[in-house]
């Protein structure tokens, strides 16, 4: 970030602004309260982890919080407009990849834009899709087809997908959790680059303690019944984090501390 952008980004008290905010979101399916009272909100540049027990509400949060389905009471503000249906500034990353099989690696890049505005739009932005390519390290996979990607190439490419439209928020909602251990890793560490090379703001779901740990400045340990905020754990091990960090001791108090929080939810 430039020190202009510093400036403009952080208020006089030294706070990183808000880009999201969520304030008393309650969600109700039918007479069950999946959701209640969840208060939280996320900086710019930001990136944030929940985690908890099956069933606390994890999925059904991050879906309000896309505008992908309207919650019974509260609201979501991002950038201060409320969300109040799927936007362009808000970008989504699923455990599948689901690219389209007919189009190159490249041509999935600028679907969003294509289908937000067009075929013209689309080609102009191929030169931000072959950067992006770069960035994941995947330049000359450009022309190749999804069946020509493994796991790990092909969730690099939603990366791309999920970045070619700058949006201003990552939703991820365990991205990696079907690959292999070793792939999972690197693609961790991976994002986390990406994401201080953009200043993205991200928000994850994960089920992995380890990963929210590495990754994350703030975990939200969620509770169910009703599905709530438990704790916010601030992660204060210094950035950038690499791998070795996990056999520090700091790291392992942490993790057994949130290790803790979740058993007496049912955790694992
Ligand atoms: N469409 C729906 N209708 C009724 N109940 C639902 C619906 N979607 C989710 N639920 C219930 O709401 C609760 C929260 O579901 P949600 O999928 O948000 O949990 P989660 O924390 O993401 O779970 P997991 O970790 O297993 O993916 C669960 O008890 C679930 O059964």
């Amino acid at each position: 970030m430039t020190a202009m952008a510093a400036e403009v980004e952080q208020d006089p008290a030294g706070e990183t602004r808000p880009v999201y905010e969520i304030s008393g979101l309650t969600k109700r399916y039918g007479d069950f309260l999946a959701l209640s009272d969840v208060d939280l909100s996320l900086g710019k540049g930001e990136f944030a982890s929940v985690i908890g027990s099956s069933g606390c509400g994890k999925s059904t949060l991050l879906k309000i919080m896309a505008g992908l389905m309207p919650p019974s009471a509260g609201r979501v503000v991002l950038d201060d407009r409320p969300v109040l249906g799927p936007r362009a500034d808000i970008g989504m990353m699923f455990q599948q990849a689901t690219l389209l099989p007919w189009k190159t690696a490249i041509e999935n890049i600028v679907m969003p834009i294509s289908i937000r505005e067009g075929r013209s739009a689309a080609k102009k932005a191929l030169p931000r899709a072959q950067e992006l390519l770069e960035l994941v390290g995947l330049e000359a996979a450009g022309n190749k087809y999804p069946d020509e990607l493994s796991g790990g190439m092909a969730q690099r490419v939603a990366i791309c997908r999920m970045m070619i439209s700058e949006p201003a928020v990552l939703l991820l909602d365990e991205p990696f959790s079907a690959l292999d251990e070793l792939t999972r890793d690197f693609l961790n560490i991976e994002l986390q680059r990406i994401c201080e090379a953009r200043d993205a703001t991200a928000f994850l779901v994960t089920h992995s303690i380890p990963e929210a740990v590495i990754l994350s400045d703030r975990i939200f340990v969620m509770q169910a019944n009703p599905g709530r905020v438990g704790e916010v754990i601030d992660i204060d091990l210094p950035r950038p984090r690499s791998l070795d960090m996990v056999n520090t001791q700091k790291f392992g108090e942490i993790v057994s501390h949130i290790r803790g929080r979740l058993d007496k939810e049912g955790f694992l």
